[in-house]
């Protein structure tokens, strides 16, 4: 089915409306025909023989049809509005919610701004090719028909011959533009061309010197110039040429159709009042003619949004559940890694045969350098990704054979980068669990070490964050953000320790808040503190996308391999303190 036709199919549910739009877009713009037949009443009756009744009956005729207008333009305007905007919200919509099910690597793969503009843009285009052309088209299309047909009524050769010499001028005209249009064309290219024969020839001047070749120069310019003259001239002759043809031809079509015309009211077939009726529809055409192919243009730009917005509701959600997926029952928090393999582009493993074991309430630090695969194991195990080979499973079920919200339920991330959204405080740490109470918030609150600070703010719970939680400090912005996995509940913690420096005793509060988070919990934690790595029970040093070593503080550091290295490295002046 084509793009076009999937459009109209958002408009189905609104058909009825979309008919009592049309009568009044019909109605609306039959009075517009109103105009000339007034004028050939005037002439033909009133001035003719002295009419005054006739007179009086138009003036009534123009207060009645102009008031009805008036209604059937409210008429279409509303309803045109009404459908269109319903179908926009249909559509955004529909987008908003595709956007929320596809996976994090479709949100790698385009700009943050392509997708707003999917939303914002794409569907504006359409709403304006949808509000505009429809009532532009039913207006322009029915003033169209009305005049034709009106003059048929009045006298159907004289519209015949119309209809014949108009197109006929036209095309003359069109034919006409498009070789003014090419002729200015070369023009251009005559110019560019004596430019960047200057360019060249003045820039290397030393060259033109040395070689003494001024007079071959001065020849190849003249070449240029005369060139550019030749291609002036040609445009000249074509605008000499062709203007007076078009306007000969066109006074020739005006002047049989006014002789006719006139011929016709001599005769006597049709009175002087309704020709001068004709000849004002007949030039009243060139109004429908323009708009109607303007319309055209619009509609082939939102045509080209709606492909856009079309594509994005086709695209495939890579990461969805099986049919057969099950719901994950309450777990104990058991994960394993079973030589998972994983690339995030084709051929560039990120993992490369992972396999651990963490098992229910254990934490595991997982250290490593810079682009070594930390994030990767972090995101794999909400399913964020699905690996390439091997198998990541909870409670020994692998997780692509559950239902992903019952996965995701029982999963907490703490991320480096605090996200809150605009709203309260409660609210930000009722996003863990949107069924809780304001006592499980504050609760919550103070199990993450927020809620003396939140009783400070000057609304306490109810304190709006602004945009982007400007008006509070990186720590309480990350106890906020723990609070809201601590009321989660999770039985799976996920944690990228913050890198950026927090004073003393703000990493004091958020590290007490962290240590009561984990208590009980498989956690899992990209550490960056010494403290976490102390007291982790499992440390898994990756390198490249491969475990290098495993083991706890103390073993490795016996080791003296990679771990060593890295903790002397990183963490060195921490020991010092
Ligand atoms: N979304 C992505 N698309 C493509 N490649 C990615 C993506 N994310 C990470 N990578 C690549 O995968 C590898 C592992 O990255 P990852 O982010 O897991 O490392 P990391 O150990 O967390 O590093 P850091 O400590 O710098 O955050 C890197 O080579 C990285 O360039």
């Amino acid at each position: 089915m084509n793009n076009y036709k999937r459009l109209l199919l958002f408009i189905k549910p609104y058909l009825p409306r979309l008919g009592m739009a049309v009568v009044c877009i019909v109605f609306a713009a039959a009075a517009n025909l109103y105009v000339p037949w007034i004028i050939k009443d005037i002439i033909d009756d009133v001035l003719a023989n002295r009419d005054m009744q006739m007179l009086n009956t138009i003036a009534i005729g123009i207060v009645v049809v102009f008031f009805l207008r008036g209604l059937f333009f409210y008429g279409q305007t509303y309803l045109v509005s009404y459908i269109a905007q319903k179908v926009i919200i249909d559509i955004r919509q529909l987008l908003y919610m595709k956007f929320q099910r596809l996976s994090l690597a479709y949100y790698e793969k385009k700009q943050t701004g392509t997708i707003m503009s999917y939303i914002t843009n794409d569907v504006a285009a359409l709403q304006s090719a949808l509000v505009d052309s429809l009532i532009e088209m039913v207006t322009e299309g029915s003033i169209l028909i009305g005049s034709v047909a009106t003059m048929f009524y009045l006298h159907w050769k004289l519209t015949l011959l119309t209809l014949i010499t108009v197109p006929l001028i036209a095309q003359a005209m069109k034919i006409f533009g498009s070789k003014l249009k090419s002729s200015g064309t070369v023009i251009q290219e005559r110019i560019a061309d004596i430019t960047s024969l200057l360019q060249e020839s003045i820039s290397a001047v030393r060259v033109v010197k040395s070689f003494v070749r001024e007079d071959y120069e001065i020849e190849r310019f003249k070449k240029q110039n005369f060139l550019n003259f030749r291609a002036q001239m040609k445009n000249t002759q074509l605008m000499a040429i062709l203007t007076p043809t078009v306007e000969f031809l066109a006074a020739i079509a005006v002047t049989l159709i006014v002789w006719y015309g006139g011929y016709e009211v001599v005769n006597g077939t049709i009175t002087a009042g309704a020709l001068i009726a004709f000849l004002t529809y007949a030039v009243n055409l060139a109004n429908p003619v323009k708009r109607l192919s303007r319309v055209y243009g619009t509609i082939q730009k939102a045509m080209a949004a709606a492909d856009r917005v079309f594509e994005v509701l086709d695209t495939q959600e890579d990461i969805k559940d099986k049919e057969t997926a099950i719901i994950l029952p309450k777990i104990d928090g058991k994960v394993t890694f079973e030589n998972v393999v994983f690339e995030y582009k084709k051929d560039t493993p990120a993992l490369r045969g992972i396999s651990l074991e963490a098992k229910p309430g254990q934490m595991v630090a997982i250290v490593g350098p810079s682009g070594a695969g930390k994030s990767t194991i972090a995101n794999l195990i909400p399913r964020f990704y699905d690996v390439n080979s091997g198998a990541i499973k909870i409670d020994d079920i692998d997780i692509r054979d559950v239902q992903m919200n019952s996965l995701r339920e029982q999963i907490g991330i703490v991320p480096q980068e605090t996200m809150l959204f605009s709203g309260t405080v409660a609210e930000n740490i009722q996003y863990g669990r949107l069924e809780a109470t304001l006592e499980e918030v504050v609760e919550a609150a103070k199990a993450g070490n927020a809620h003396e600070f939140i009783l400070e703010l000057p609304n306490g719970y109810e304190t709006k964050i602004g945009e982007r939680g400007s008006n509070l400090s990186g720590g309480q912005r990350q106890r906020i953000a723990i609070a809201r996995a601590i009321l989660k509940n999770p039985r799976v913690l996920i944690l990228d320790e913050a890198t950026s420096a927090l004073d003393t005793e703000s990493e004091k509060l958020v590290q007490g808040a962290l240590d009561k988070l984990m208590i009980g919990r498989t956690s899992f934690v990209i550490a960056h503190r010494l403290s976490t790595i102390l007291q982790a029970e499992q440390i898994i040093v990756l390198d490249r996308g491969q475990i290098k070593e495993v083991g706890t503080h103390a073993e490795l550091l016996h080791q003296k391999g990679l771990y060593s290295n890295l903790y002397n490295i990183q963490f060195n002046k921490k020991t010092e303190i």
